[in-house]
């Protein structure tokens, strides 16, 4: 863990934000706190406001309503910029410059840079320091902005779906690196994608946004030990009576067979097969059930403040 970390302290903490374009909202009502050291996944189908909220952490938009604090700092501020970096899914990097050049800026505009983790990284992409930017292929355009994300050495990692144009195999080979840096320096990351199996072994933390607001927030191992998925053999139209006590995700049902994501409120009885569900399952029935009740567990609350959104996990 770097200096100035300790246990507990929220890397991002978000409160009341609400985000309104012309058209609309795009955020509302959004609280939700990230722990430092964490690795999270933030999820939400398309137009959910996963962007928006990035770039508000990242002080490119400015919320209509709320506030997001980084490291209990405002967005922009000298102290939370140096500790904060940002990956957008357009890579704003200069066309004319030469990869090498582009990491020399890096070096110049932020004084604790690591130039060996941003070479290492563009180095494994086989990716030429001599090639212009303007030359490159999506996927190694890609690479080299994560090099200057990293060679930054943040303490907050803002990743707005950054593998969308990678292979697979680099991808996964990506993947390990954010986890073995993460892992070995307490950096905390935020980072969006739509692909829900990868995030399986890479997050211990989750945010699920949908309709602009937050459905699920909190630890992964607390969020699973919440859930229960319930099948059985379909006798009835809906949710059998012997269920309805408990907080239903989603029910789906084939001819003859119920299957049901529940949040159990005591022993769930009756000829029911209950398993806990995976992370993909999980995340999949509340993107499938904007109107499931929202659950933001007590990690992922704030300090003292109302949630106007969600029930509260004990
Ligand atoms: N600059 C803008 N002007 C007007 N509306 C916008 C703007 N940017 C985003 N929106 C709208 O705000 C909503 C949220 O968009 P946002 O890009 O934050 O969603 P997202 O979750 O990142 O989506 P995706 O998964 O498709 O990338 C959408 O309805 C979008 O149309």
């Amino acid at each position: 863990m770097s200096d100035g970390m300790y246990a507990g302290e929220p890397a991002l903490e978000a409160y009341g934000l609400g985000m309104r374009y012309r058209r609309g909202w795009a955020l509302r009502d959004c609280s939700f706190r990230l722990p430092a050291g964490r690795i999270c996944g933030l999820v939400g189908p398309n137009g959910a406001g996963k962007t928006t909220l990035l770039s508000i952490a990242a002080h490119l938009l400015k919320p209509t309503h709320g506030s997001i604090s980084l490291f209990g700092e405002a967005p922009g501020s000298a102290e939370s910029s140096r500790r904060t970096a940002f990956l957008a899914q357009e890579k704003p990097l200069f066309r004319r410059f030469t990869v090498a050049e582009t990491l020399r800026l890096g070096r110049e505009l932020n004084p604790g840079w690591d130039q060996r983790a941003a070479e290492d990284i563009v180095r494994a992409g086989n990716v030429p320091f001599d090639a212009k930017i303007s030359t490159l292929s999506g996927g190694q355009r890609t690479r080299v902005a994560l090099a200057l994300a990293f060679g930054k050495r943040p303490e907050l990692l803002l990743l707005d779906e950054p593998m969308s144009d990678l292979d697979p195999v680099v991808r996964h080979e990506i993947m390990g690196t954010l986890l073995s840096e993460a892992a070995e320096r307490g950096t905390t990351v935020l980072m969006s994608t739509h692909v829900l199996a990868e995030l399986e072994n890479v997050c211990d933390y989750l945010v699920v946004v949908s309709g602009g607001g937050v459905r699920l927030a909190g630890d992964v191992d607390e969020l699973m030990s919440l859930h229960t998925m319930v099948t059985g053999t379909r006798d009835d139209e809906g949710l059998p009576a012997a269920l309805g006590h408990h907080t239903l995700v989603e029910c789906r049902t084939s001819e003859r067979q119920l299957t049901a994501l529940i949040r159990p409120e005591g022993p769930v009885t009756g000829p029911w097969e209950t398993d806990a569900p995976n992370m993909e399952e999980l995340l999949l029935a509340y993107l499938r059930s904007p109107d499931a009740p929202p659950l933001i567990t007590a990690t992922a609350q704030g300090q003292g403040q109302a949630f106007g959104t969600g029930t509260v996990a004990a």
